[in-house]
């Protein structure tokens, strides 16, 4: 897992840090770094044009240090000084010692950009002169007529590093250069996507940050690891059975399309109850299909919701699933009829784990407030009041424990956003839950392969929730390879 630390807590393991350093080490060690991923991003250094934007802090002090050793190994390096009273003095008089030179507009010719307006310090989007400045130097071109490269320094100027909001204009880099560890607004948010590649410089930050990040990035190796192998010995029954409690005559999708998910997860067989039971047999004929959940038989996960509507019918298939004593997915119309709170005491009195899977509308009659801005905060608010598992869907979707522990899964694709793909994921995670896994990781590693799997399905042309599902099995294929 990946680590992300908010502002304070970079600030407090900066501050412990700093006291056993020589003064001006740790912004050293960052300007060596960015240097270093410009230098590579230009190739060849000598002669290229490359410009500064600076703000009014040390975010901008890192910028002129890199841009000085640039400036060293034969750049033709521009400080655009946005306020010429705030600017990071030695690292001014570095640039200038360097060859390098400060203006108040951008130059003509421009390779590379770095942004240095403005870091951790940041309050609100990007205000007016730093917008305007900014606005100019992307018109510019570079030498050979292209774009420049846009180098963000720490995080991208204007987003919100704590929660990833972007409330204003910002800038969209190509690259980000961050130091120490990764903070929020690079993994999570609209302001995510704005970083670009992040690249990751180690000041020796790491041993000074507290034990319990803001949020954790899965990658491919927890997802791999988390996924249960295969035994000689299993028969179907030991590598677990989901059952399906979706869909209706009126949405038969819904059941197809979540029992897709389910079967393309690791359990061994997938009973579906509910009306819509003769046309998931036809759609998936491996299928043990009943009308009613009381007479499903034996399985070690439900699944509740999409396409069940919010009818008497569909009201007593989540009171039953909720009454077993079992691991529960909770996902649309389950979440809408929890909403009243009659289920509230069925919720409250059980111990198996429970996932609920809003996207943002069902989360807002859920919480009876939008997510907003902090999206972490909004899914960890509700997990700890349902006591159950959050997975907040979007582009970033957000997994949060009710004891505060929040994911953010690194792999969304926008192709998802498509009637039916939340079904597949639905599915999916209840297949993990009867395999086996917390539900919590169940939660973040059906995220994280529902996404693969929409990068995939996206390779071949625009995607239906049916592509999603049948990319599943050879993105896990892949993956455990
Ligand atoms: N922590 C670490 O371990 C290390 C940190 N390092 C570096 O230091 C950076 C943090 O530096 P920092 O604390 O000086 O703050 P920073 O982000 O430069 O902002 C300062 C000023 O910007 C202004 N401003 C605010 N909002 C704005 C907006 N929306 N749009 C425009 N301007 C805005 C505001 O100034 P004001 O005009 O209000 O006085 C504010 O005071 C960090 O990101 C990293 O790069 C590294 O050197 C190595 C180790
Ligand atoms: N812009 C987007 N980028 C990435 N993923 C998205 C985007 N929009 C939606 N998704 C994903 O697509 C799925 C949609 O689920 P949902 O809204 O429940 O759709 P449905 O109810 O039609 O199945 C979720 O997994 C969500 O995270
Ligand atoms: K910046």
């Amino acid at each position: 897992m990946r680590p992300a630390w908010r502002v304070a807590d970079v600030r407090a393991a900066e501050e412990a840090l700093m006291a056993r350093l020589p003064e001006g080490t740790l912004m050293q060690r960052a300007a060596a770094g960015l240097a270093r991923r410009c230098a590579l991003i230009l190739e060849q250094v000598y002669g290229a044009h490359v410009t500064l934007l600076i703000g009014a802090g040390n975010n901008g002090g890192d910028a002129l240090y890199a841009g000085a050793i640039l400036a060293r190994r034969g750049a033709a390096v521009t400080a655009v000084v946005l306020d010429p009273a705030k600017v990071h003095r030695e690292g001014l008089t570095a640039l200038t010692q360097a060859g390098g030179r400060a203006q108040d507009q951008p130059p003509r010719t421009i390779d590379l950009v770095v942004d240095g307006i403005v870091g951790i310090g940041a309050k609100g989007g990007l205000r007016s002169g730093a917008a305007t400045t900014l606005h100019r130097t992307l018109e510019r071109r570079g030498r050979h007529g292209q774009r420049p490269t846009m180098v963000a320094v720490d995080v991208p100027s204007g987003v919100d590093v704590d929660t990833g909001d972007v409330p204003g204009k910002a800038v969209r880099a190509d690259v980000t250069v961050t130091f120490g560890c990764l903070k929020p607004a690079h993994v999570v948010g609209p302001a995510a996507p704005l970083a670009g590649e992040v690249e990751l410089v180690d000041i020796g930050l790491r041993p000074w940050l507290r034990a319990d990040p803001a949020v954790l990035v899965p990658d491919r190796a927890d997802i791999a690891q988390a996924l249960p192998k295969h035994r000689p010995t299993d028969e179907k029954y030991t590598r677990g059975v989901v059952g399906i409690a979706t869909g209706s005559m009126t949405y038969p999708g819904a059941a197809i399309m979540s029992t897709a998910g389910a079967l393309a997860g690791p359990t061994g067989m997938v009973r579906y109850a509910g009306t819509a039971r003769e046309y998931v047999v036809q759609a998936h004929p491996s299928v043990i299909a009943t009308d009613r959940i009381t007479d499903a038989g034996r399985v070690q996960a439900w699944v509740v919701g999409s396409g069940l509507g919010t009818d008497e019918t569909a009201a007593t298939a989540v009171r039953t699933v909720l009454a077993t004593s079992l691991p529960v997915v909770l996902d649309a119309d389950a979440l809408n009829l929890l909403v009243g709170g009659t289920m509230a005491d069925l919720m409250r009195g059980r111990s198996a784990p429970m996932v609920l899977t809003p996207h943002d509308r069902e989360f807002a009659r859920l919480a009876g407030e939008e997510p907003g801005n902090d999206r972490v905060g909004a899914a960890q608010k509700l997990a700890a009041h349902t006591n159950a598992v959050v997975l907040l869907k979007g582009d970033r979707t957000i997994v949060a424990t009710p004891s505060g522990t929040a994911y953010a899964n690194p792999t969304g694709s926008a192709a998802l956003a498509t009637g039916g793909t939340g079904d597949v994921l639905a599915g999916l995670l209840g297949s993990l839950l009867a395999g086996g896994l917390r539900p919590e990781v169940a939660a973040v590693t059906a995220a994280y392969l529902h996404g693969l799997a929409g990068r995939e399905a996206a390779r071949h042309g625009p995607v239906t929730a049916p592509d999603v599902a049948d990319a599943l099995r050879p993105v896990i294929e892949h993956l455990t390879r």
